[in-house]
């Protein structure tokens, strides 16, 4: 039975739920609920501290693990990313009281509080930068406000919260940061379970990103159509009892779905008409 970490709460736990749901996973019912056997599908879900999760699976006893990339980096946990989920993207930067540096190098003999010490004092050291780091839990824009540090580093999506502190990002982030599937490292990439886990998670991201997009049009025009709909091989492409007319079945980006249909309108096409889908393999 394959064994996978699941955030239990904060910013990744819902729409890790929400994607493995898609995935036709079974869901916890209640959110005290630690572990579940999904047996249908020969999966146990761990539900576990975030910043956790690449450890368990770095040490083997996990599978897999859904974390973020920059608690990835920060557990210094022998796991590596497999693939990308598209969800819980943010930014791991600096930031401080405008005014107060424009650089990392101007940190030089300055305070940076943070929760993840690992990560930020690496990125000091390897920038020749001598600052010192206070590890704190959570809520550490406020560190600054109290005086227990010049300079914060921390997860920044909006900006709001810095803004809300009166604080600046300061220099490029230090990573930017999504959802990861993490495995350990050594392990093999070839087991059948953990190839089935990650088609079923790529078929979410697929479904999410593309729409099924059916049209009719003449044949004088299907080249440039299909130029349009190229598909994510090649167009399904159909004869219509109506001579000289052909159906044209293809996946387009749903974020461009609106814009090809009036291109496609403008070619001649009609009928056109765009469907979501659940779920794919490809
Ligand atoms: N506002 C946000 N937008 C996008 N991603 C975020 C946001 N806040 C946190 N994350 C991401 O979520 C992950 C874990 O952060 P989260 O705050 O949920 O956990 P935590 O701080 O360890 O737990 P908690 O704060 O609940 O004790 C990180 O990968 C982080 O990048
Ligand atoms: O740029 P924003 O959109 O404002 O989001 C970033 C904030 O969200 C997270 O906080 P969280 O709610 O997890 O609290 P925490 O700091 O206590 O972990 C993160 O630590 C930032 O504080
Ligand atoms: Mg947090």
């Amino acid at each position: 039975m394959l064994r996978i970490a699941l955030p239990h709460k904060g910013a990744l736990s819902e729409p890790a739920s929400a994607m493995l749901q898609e995935a036709g996973y079974a869901q916890r019912k209640d959110r005290r609920e630690l572990v579940l056997v999904d047996a249908a599908n020969d999966v146990e879900f761990f539900f576990l501290r975030p910043g956790d999760i690449a450890v368990y699976v770095g040490s083997g006893k996990l599978d897999l693990g859904i974390t973020g990339r920059d608690l990835l980096a920060e557990s210094g946990a022998g796991a590596e990313e497999i693939m990308q989920l598209d969800f819980a993207r943010s930014t791991f930067s600096y930031a401080a009281v405008p005014g107060t540096a424009e650089d990392v190098r101007d940190f030089a003999g300055m305070t940076v509080a943070t929760s993840f010490p690992g990560l930020v004092a690496k990125h000091l050291a390897d920038n020749g930068v001598d600052a010192a780091v206070v590890r704190l839990d959570g809520a550490v824009e406020t560190a600054v406000q109290l005086g227990v540090a010049d300079v914060v580093a921390d997860v920044v999506e909006t900006g709001t919260t810095l803004r809300q502190a009166g604080l600046e990002i300061v220099g490029a982030p230090i990573l930017t940061s999504e959802a990861v599937v993490v495995r350990r490292t050594e392990a093999s990439a070839d087991e059948p379970e953990v190839r089935r886990f990650l088609r079923r998670m790529q078929g979410v991201l697929v479904a999410r990103r593309y729409v099924m997009m059916d049209y009719d049009i003449h044949v004088e025009h299907l080249e440039r159509a299909v130029a349009l709909t190229p598909g994510l091989e090649s167009p399904t492409i159909s004869p219509l009892h109506h001579g000289g007319w052909v159906a044209v079945r293809s996946m387009v980006p749903a974020r461009q779905a609106q814009q090809i249909m009036d291109d496609l309108y403008e070619l001649g096409a009609r009928a056109i008409l765009t469907t979501s889908m659940h779920a794919c393999r490809l």
